[in-house]
């Protein structure tokens, strides 16, 4: 805006540019009277985001400013519809009591509500994280916090260039999920709106400013060392919500080390905590194994299958507290009742560390809090160790606990500010206050009897409203009953409104009484905040150790319910399941599920070559090795009748076509980035499963692509290694290796149809069907004749080409070596002439030029 504009403006309007220039990115709720208004291009485009009707509005200028505006007291849905589009709102309120303003009332920006800050009581499964990116040095480092509980993970990676970058930050993004990502304006911005873009990333923008002053101020936090991205994630924090963030918290440090590294693509691959169709919950591995009570359980059970660990002392713990719960029914039942009766403590941090708890949150703490202490006290009672020790660390505060309990009434009003909700007993002088305003209340009723017997007026009322305050009301048709020390206040339609001295003076005391009581009421209910607030560590303490027995009793449910059995750790590297079967499937599809077995031996077959027709299973029983190898590491038992696993240090999976097209690869370019990141990462404690590798290009091509992939598998990597594949040449690699194992899916053939029979088993198929699944899918009998007859005359063109490629391969040498050497062991050189000798030697010399 021009100065000369600028200095026409009204004092209201200048002073709301003046805000609005503090934080020009953020729409700006400007408070006026009963609604938050905003003006010029900022009312133009909320008004056109929300629906809202835009007006005008004069302000000092020539042309009126446009103008729309939210009623203040539900403000709060319009700010959630804003920051879920992804924009930030400045919350400028009135500072000071409009009655009390001399001149323009002061108002400040109070906070700004980001995508990753604004917390949404209504809905507590909406978890919003922000994360900060900064570099230092080759270090990149990321702090993801989820801002209601003020949980902050931090994540750390040396980066060597650029696709070190980006697969960090696309792993990261992919699992933490923000709504917000803010970086210093060094950190690898470029890279950033990719990975973001990628993650739905609702928000990203680069915060310049840094103070490092910061970590003295959080000590705690910091403990003592300056983190970059922690800096800048608390830097923005306070800077945005204009307040100390006494609530955060560092639960874990990431430096690689100690869980599985498991990368996007495999997440999606395995529908990990998705699904690939619709992105929803359904039908993936998580909605299998969410049975938790508690919403602080499902989220640590996310959490779990996209972080599996590598502790085998951790995970054997983790069994036996499942045994133990699964031994123990009544303590089992016990401890599940309990879990019900708490709520999501988690998401009350951050109200707790602002003081602003409602009577009705606390009554949910005390509940939530007297139910723990009530699972410690059956886990000691009932000496169950294994499952005591996941609380030995934590302070049940039952102090607070039953401190709060003689404090509420049964069901606290949502809007507390002029209602009771102190319990009667807990606070003599309250009870005093509020009986003295309910005993005027009875004083008028008595009154109102009184006058009327006096009077003879039979339907004499007192009424009150917030102007006049207490009035008797007379209808027309009594006035003339009216004695002289009625006054008369207000002449109505219908009636008259009086009062008397008598009345005033009761008035004074009932209203006092009751404002000094709902005074004091406040005063103990912001004690209780702060003595909640001295509690917030303890309490965050115990919302971690909720979760994690929730998601320990849902995994002792599911194993119960759907007959899944403890895993064995091995050290050797080994895979050996019997009749394992697919978590997923087994539970979605109509006929029975055929269990199948798998054994991958670091020492024996290491890598399985699976060939089969297509929709015989194979894709299925490669998840279901990799889905039972995760859901061991998670802590959970596994769908088999026995399994005998190691620790694996990253599961990779390169799957059909991945939805990458936006980032302008073409699908081949994608599997071959997939595959080649893959052999650069893997390691012999890896497992990897290549489905149709290769597929994407000329069939000689893909061929030689796998050919030499599987070697390289072999001789290198040493990865156990599933690969299914449509190439039947690949099942020659078994005849040379000896780690290769060539499995196959069985079938059957009856009366010409094809019968799945979905058993694995050894050998090979070199048929693959693709025409009688595309005839059992429906396509026309005139396109399925066709496509057989064109099958048959490729497969002649084929073998001709064949015969014909020149490969520099081991393996074709190998097999022209042998014709070679069965031809000169078929030689009689007794019976073979000198000049027949030459032209056999001519004949080979021509037939090794030729191969
Ligand atoms: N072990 C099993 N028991 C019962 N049904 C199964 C089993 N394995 C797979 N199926 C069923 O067969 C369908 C096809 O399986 P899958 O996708 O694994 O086949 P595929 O061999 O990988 O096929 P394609 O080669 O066409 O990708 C699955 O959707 C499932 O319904």
């Amino acid at each position: 805006m021009e100065i000369s504009d600028f200095e026409k403006l009204t004092p209201a309007m200048r002073h709301y540019v003046e805000t609005k220039n503090k934080n020009p990115e953020a729409y700006l709720f400007y408070r006026m009277g009963d609604f938050y208004e905003l003006f010029f291009d900022d009312a133009v485009e909320v008004s056109s985001l929300l629906d809202l009707t835009l007006t005008k509005k004069s302000g000092g200028l020539e042309d009126k400013i446009p103008m729309c505006g939210v009623p203040f007291r539900v403000a709060n849905q319009y700010v959630k519809r804003l920051v879920k589009k992804g924009y930030s709102v400045s919350i400028c309120d009135q500072v000071e009591d409009p009655k009390e303003a001399k001149g323009l009332v002061k108002r400040e920006i109070i906070k700004v509500v980001t995508p990753g800050t604004f917390v949404d009581e209504e809905n507590p499964d909406d978890t919003r994280r922000i994360t900060s990116v900064a570099m230092q040095g080759k270090l990149m480092m990321l702090a993801h916090c989820d801002y209601a509980s003020g949980r902050i993970n931090l994540e750390q990676k040396i980066i060597w260039d650029y696709r070190d970058a980006l697969s960090f930050l696309d792993k990261q993004l992919e699992f933490y999920r923000p709504a917000e990502v803010i970086f210093s304006d060094l950190a690898y911005e470029r890279e950033l709106s990719a990975s973001s873009k990628q993650a739905g990333v609702v928000s990203l923008h680069g915060v310049e400013d840094c103070n490092e002053e910061l970590y003295q101020r959080y000590p705690e936090l910091f403990d003592s060392q300056y983190h970059p991205a922690l800096n800048l994630l608390v830097y923005y924090l306070e800077m945005t919500q204009i307040r100390r963030q006494d609530h955060l918290y560092i639960q874990s440090m990431n430096d690689g080390d100690g869980h599985m590294d498991l990368s996007d693509t495999t997440i999606r691959n395995l529908e990990l905590v998705e699904n690939t169709h619709d992105s929803t919950k359904k039908d993936s591995l998580y909605a299998i194994l969410d049975r938790c009570t508690t919403r602080m359980g499902s989220r640590k059970m996310r959490e779990k299958i996209l972080r599996p660990m590598m502790s085998a002392d951790s995970l054997n713990e983790q069994y036996d507290r499942i045994e133990s719960l699964q031994s123990n029914r009544i303590l089992f039942d016990d401890i599940l009742e309990k879990l019900a009766s708490i709520y999501d403590i988690d998401r009350l941090a951050l109200s707790i560390a602002n003081q602003n708890l409602s009577p009705k949150q606390m009554v949910r703490l005390q509940k939530s809090l007297a139910a723990f202490t009530e699972i410690l006290d059956f886990l000691t009672s009932e000496g169950e160790m294994v499952l005591y020790r996941l609380f030995e660390q934590v302070d049940p505060c039952s102090d607070l606990a039953k401190e709060l309990e003689s404090v509420f009434i049964d069901d606290p009003p949502a809007s507390y500010q002029e209602q009771r909700f102190i319990r009667e007993g807990y606070d003599s002088e309250l009870d005093e206050l509020f009986d003295s305003s309910e005993g005027g209340a009875q004083w008028i009723l008595d009154l109102e009897e009184r006058e009327r017997e006096g009077t003879g007026i039979k339907n004499l009322k007192i009424k009150y409203n917030k102007i006049l305050g207490y009035f008797f009301d007379v209808s027309k048709s009594n006035l003339s009953l009216v004695p002289d020390r009625f006054i008369r206040k207000q002449t109505l339609v219908g009636s008259e409104r009086f009062f008397t001295d008598e009345l005033k003076e009761q008035e004074e005391r009932i209203l006092h009484a009751k404002e000094r009581a709902l005074e004091r009421q406040l005063a103990l209910l912001d004690s209780l905040r702060c003595r909640i607030a001295t509690e917030l560590e303890n309490i965050q303490n115990i919302s971690e150790a909720v979760a994690e027995l929730d998601v320990i009793c849902s995994f002792a449910l599911i194993a119960d319910r759907y007959g899944y059995v403890r895993p064995t750790l091995n050290q050797e590297g080994s895979i050996s399941i019997e009749n394992g079967r697919h978590p997923v499937v087994e539970r979605t599809i109509e006929e029975e599920y055929i269990p199948n077995d798998t054994r991958l031996d670091p020492n024996g077959y290491f890598l399985q070559v699976i060939t089969g027709p297509n929709m015989a299973g194979k894709s299925t029983y490669m998840r279901q090795v990799a889905l039972i190898q995760i859901m061991a590491q998670i802590g959970s038992f596994v769908p088999c009748d026995r399994a005998n696993l190691p620790i694996v240090d990253q599961i990779f999976t390169r799957i059909g076509a991945s939805d990458f097209l936006t980032r302008g690869k073409s699908t081949f370019m994608v599997e071959m980035t997939e595959v080649a990141e893959i052999l650069r990462l893997a390691t012999p404690r890896s497992l990897i499963l290549f489905d149709e590798v290769g597929r994407g290009t000329s069939t000689y091509d893909g061929l030689s692509i796998a050919w030499s992939i599987i070697e390289y598998i072999y001789d290198d990597v040493r990865a156990k290694t599933l690969f299914a594949t449509h190439y039947f040449e690949l099942t020659e690699l078994a005849n040379q290796y000896e780690g290769i194992l060539n499995v196959t899916v069985a079938t059957e053939e009856v009366d010409e149809e094809i019968l799945f029979l979905r058993k694995i088993v050894l050998g090979e198929s070199n048929y693959s069907f693709g025409i009688d699944v595309a005839k059992l899918a429906g396509v026309k009998p005139t396109v399925i004749e066709r496509a057989r007859r064109v099958l048959v005359d490729l497969e002649r063109q084929n073998n001709v080409e064949t015969a014909s490629i020149h490969v520099k391969d081991d393996a074709v040498e190998t097999m022209v070596d042998d014709e070679l050497r069965e031809k000169i062991r078929s030689i009689d050189l007794d019976h073979t002439t000198p000049l027949e000798a030459l032209m056999l030697l001519q004949s080979l010399k021509e037939e090794v030029d030729h191969a």
